[in-house]
């Protein structure tokens, strides 16, 4: 397998660390091509130490990246899937790794991945990770999708890769062309309605409303319920995405986490031209308090990402109030 890294400037550690990520999704993309053929990957595996529920693909992918970048530049790796920092050795680089994004389609054959993020190494093993995001040297994902494809940044735009499955080889496309300025799409699990705050729900209504509201035109909705496949729709054709904290017992502080879901993917969208907020405040300056620290997530087109920020800054008996005239979902 080989990544075609020509022309970027990498450090030879990082280089050397992108090819072994590069060669592991690789890998996992041929065991998902014959999930189902040789095992079932959605096997129930356990419970990580979030508490979400792992399936058999979340410990194949987490066991095989820590193998493949053993010896690798990476010191320290902190993975969904693990309950702690795993001191690999040493080295120049941290990463944080979501194995295996999108568990729960796995057995529906629908576009799952990979997101990293990479650190320097830093004096104790919590402070390498316990940082703002804008301290990245380099984020991305691997999206095993109808077309395996590899997209990262090193702090200058957003670089993508195909995967060539027959010469097994990262084959470099144009960079990520910056997200238009207007868009027209949103996503979001609208099963939660009742349990989001007045803000958001006021933003949906509004979109909702479409024409006949106080938008004026029509939008359009897509729910993959893999953040990576969202991401990749968002850096292709602009959208806004938003992942509220709710209500709902453990959702209050959000359903991602900052550390390996929402401080990569605000790297590679801030690169692009876009935006990334927890619904208020933006991602790359938000600190986790813990590996596994979850929170609000909005990205996109910058304007929408904006929009819903001023929808926060309303008073709450005023969004409530918006709410209650433009509750399209109310019987
Ligand atoms: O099922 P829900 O609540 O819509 O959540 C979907 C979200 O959960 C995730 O699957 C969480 O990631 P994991 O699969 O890595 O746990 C995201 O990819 C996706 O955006
Ligand atoms: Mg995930
Ligand atoms: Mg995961």
């Amino acid at each position: 397998m080989s990544l075609d890294l020509d022309g970027l400037g990498l450090a030879p550690d990082l280089a050397d660390v992108m090819t072994r990520l590069a060669a592991t999704g690789a890998e996992l993309a041929l065991r998902i091509a014959r999930g189902s053929i040789e095992a079932d990957l959605a096997a129930s595996a356990g419970t990580n130490a979030g508490g979400d529920g792992q399936k058999a693909l979340d410990v194949i992918a987490d066991e095989a990246f820590m193998a493949a970048l053993r010896g690798s530049a990476v010191a320290f790796y902190a993975s969904e899937e693990q309950d702690d920092i795993v001191a690999m050795g040493t080295g120049t680089l941290a990463l944080a790794i979501d194995p295996l994004d999108g568990s729960s389609n796995i057995d529906v054959n629908i576009s799952i991945g990979t997101i990293f993020s990479i650190f320097p190494v830093a004096a104790t093993p919590e402070a390498n990770f316990l940082r703002p995001g804008h301290e990245q040297i380099a984020a991305g994902y691997i999206l095993y999708g109808p077309q395996v494809m590899l997209v990262a940044s090193f702090g200058q735009g957003v670089q993508q890769w195909v995967l060539d499955p027959v010469r097994r080889e990262f084959v470099r496309i144009h960079d990520v062309r910056p997200l238009p300025l207007e868009t027209s799409e949103f996503a979001i699990n609208a099963s939660n309605y009742r349990h989001w705050p007045a803000p958001v729900r006021a933003f949906i209504d509004d979109l909702v409303a479409g024409a006949d509201g106080p938008r004026g035109r029509n939008f359009n909705m897509r729910w993959i319920a893999s953040l990576v496949a969202e991401t990749h729709r968002i850096l292709t054709r602009g959208g806004v995405f938003l992942y509220p904290a709710d209500k709902r017992k453990g959702y209050e502080r959000g359903r991602l986490r900052l550390l390996y879901e929402c401080a990569p993917i605000a790297m590679l969208i801030t690169q692009a031209g876009g935006a990334a907020t927890d619904g208020a405040d933006p991602i790359l300056g938000a600190v986790p308090d813990g590996l596994h620290a979850r929170t609000g997530f909005v990205f996109g087109t910058a304007a929408k990402v904006a929009r819903v920020a001023a929808y926060h800054d309303l008073p709450e008996d005023e969004a409530s109030a918006l709410f209650s005239t433009r509750g399209l979902f109310r019987s």
